[in-house]
């Protein structure tokens, strides 16, 4: 839909040559990686909304708000929590979704066009265009240009894969055989190749999900000699968290096609193109090739455990005020340790930390993913200025507070077994049960509605959307045969 930008065509229809890619741009990669986003610009809102809530920028510096917006919904990472700052967005705001027909793209097949509700490209340039897209998709670049302007803003979320590991085994008990068969974590983590089989139902939660989600490929699976994964080392909490500006590079020019269809599409360029099909898919080049075919795609990748400094970020980025992308988190899961901090190792035992390690080096493509987005993440911060963050931060966390006690019963989030309103209960799956909200009752219509937005789940709020963008067609009475009286 629409031409592509310049910079995204190059993404598409890259260099003839990824080594020398991948040399070029990991030095120019550091540059455009560290630009700063534009400048910021408060937008009106409702009344909960805080007329004085702080601007990101100074107030002469304005911008315009990014309203074109991908975001690639990963699992079990947070994700729920951006989609309802998004949900609540584009609605104050009227954006188009474009959104699938249940409550995924087709997941976990690659993302297609096609699924999207009201897509219809034979129209000519004719249709309404969409604004945002973001729920569920195993990213396919090609296809979701299909649908979004190529300078659309590209965005993800990225979480320590031994957390993930954790809340995805507990959710996806049930539907990954390899889940099922082993009777907890620890055991599944002590060996996982007896549970674990490539291809076999769900077995993509299992492993390297977050991989899996931005639609990279994986290597072909070698047989591992018994007792050959080896843990990464703990990393030094200090350098996962502030490593000097050695982001990613922006590799504009690979081709994302040689990286979906690896060997079909490059084909004819073979003699030329370095395709990931001539690397050993296992190696760390391979690795590298995919961070950096990521890095030139996505503008920003947010780090869940640093979730208030990516809204932050995020907010700089888009021009948003602090107010659109405060909100409470969702799809958390009861009994689960909220606090503890994987990265830092901090407050784990003794079998926290081997659990840790194991998970990390059995998902050790979304390890290697997640520490290169964690110094990205930190790299931008040191740009933006971490005094000036670490204010922002804590503006966004007392507005967090003020809008909980304001809008929440308890001013907390509720066990489900009391959310009697169904509007406001989210989906129960897996083995624990996920946490809501229950509204404080007395507010005024105003906060209400606000209120209602704030904590409303994922697939209540899709609904909502669903049926804003697509009313029920008003059905005419049929004629009859009656003669009309004069
Ligand atoms: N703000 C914030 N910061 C850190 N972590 C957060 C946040 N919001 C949600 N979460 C945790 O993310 C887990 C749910 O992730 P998703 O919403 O991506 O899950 S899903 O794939 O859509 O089902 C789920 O993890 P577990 O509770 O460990 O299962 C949430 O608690």
């Amino acid at each position: 839909m629409g031409p592509l930008s310049p910079a995204r065509t190059l993404r598409l229809w890259g260099p003839r040559s990824l080594g020398v890619a991948l040399g070029v741009f990991m030095t120019i990669g550091f540059a455009l990686q560290l630009l700063g986003g534009p400048f910021q610009r408060r937008l009106p809102g409702p009344q909960l909304r805080q007329p004085s809530a702080p601007s990101l920028r100074p107030a002469l510096l304005s911008c315009a708000p990014r309203q074109r917006l991908v975001f690639l919904k990963t699992h079990k990472s947070g994700s729920s929590s951006v989609l309802s700052l998004l949900h609540r967005y584009g609605d104050r705001h009227g954006l188009r979704f474009a959104l699938p027909a249940r409550y995924q793209f087709g997941y976990p097949r690659l993302f297609q066009a096609s699924r999207v509700k009201g897509y219809r490209p034979q129209t000519g340039g004719t249709q309404l265009p969409f604004h945002i897209l973001c729920h569920h998709m195993r990213f396919n670049l090609k296809e979701v240009l299909q649908v979004m302007p190529s300078d659309s803003f590209f965005f993800s979320i990225v979480r320590d894969p031994a957390a993930l590991a954790r809340s995805a085994f507990s959710y996806y008990k049930s539907t990954s055989s390899a889940f099922r068969k082993s009777p907890s974590l620890a055991a599944f983590l002590a060996n996982p190749r007896a549970f674990y089989r490539p291809g076999a139902r769900g077995d993509h939660y299992a492993r390297n999900l977050l991989w899996f989600d931005f639609g990279l490929p994986f290597p072909p699976e070698k047989r591992a000699k018994r007792g050959s994964l080896h843990p990464p080392r703990d990393p030094d909490p200090r350098q996962l968290q502030v490593l000097p500006s050695g982001a990613g590079p922006r590799a504009q020019t690979l081709n994302p096609n040689a990286l979906i269809h690896p060997v079909s599409t490059v084909a004819d360029h073979r003699s030329q193109i370095s395709s990931p099909a001539s690397f050993d898919l296992g190696s760390s080049s391979f690795i590298q090739w995919g961070l950096a075919w990521l890095d030139s795609v996505f503008d920003l990748v947010m780090v869940a455990e640093y979730f208030d400094e990516s809204l932050v970020l995020l907010a700089d980025a888009l021009c948003w005020g602090l107010d659109d992308v405060v909100g409470f988190m969702h799809n958390a899961q009861a009994g689960r340790k909220q606090g503890l901090s994987t990265v830092s190792n901090s407050g784990l035992t003794a079998e926290d930390r081997q659990l840790t390690a194991r998970a990390r080096a059995w998902n050790n493509l979304d390890w290697a993913l997640y520490v290169h987005f964690n110094r990205s993440l930190w790299a931008r911060i040191e740009k933006y200025g971490q005094r000036r963050l670490q204010t922002a931060v804590a503006e966004l966390r007392a507005r967090r507070e003020a809008l909980a006690k304001h809008c929440l019963a308890g001013g907390e989030a509720s066990d489900p077994k009391y959310i009697t309103d169904r509007r406001f209960r989210p989906f129960q799956f897996g083995s624990a049960k996920v946490l809501g909200y229950i509204l404080r009752s007395g507010l005024s219509p105003q906060d209400q509605e606000e209120c209602e937005r704030l904590a409303t789940p994922e697939l209540q709020y899709k609904d909502k959307l669903d049926a804003k963008q697509f009313p029920p067609t008003v059905s005419l009475p049929l004629k009859t045969s009656r003669p009309l009286s004069p």
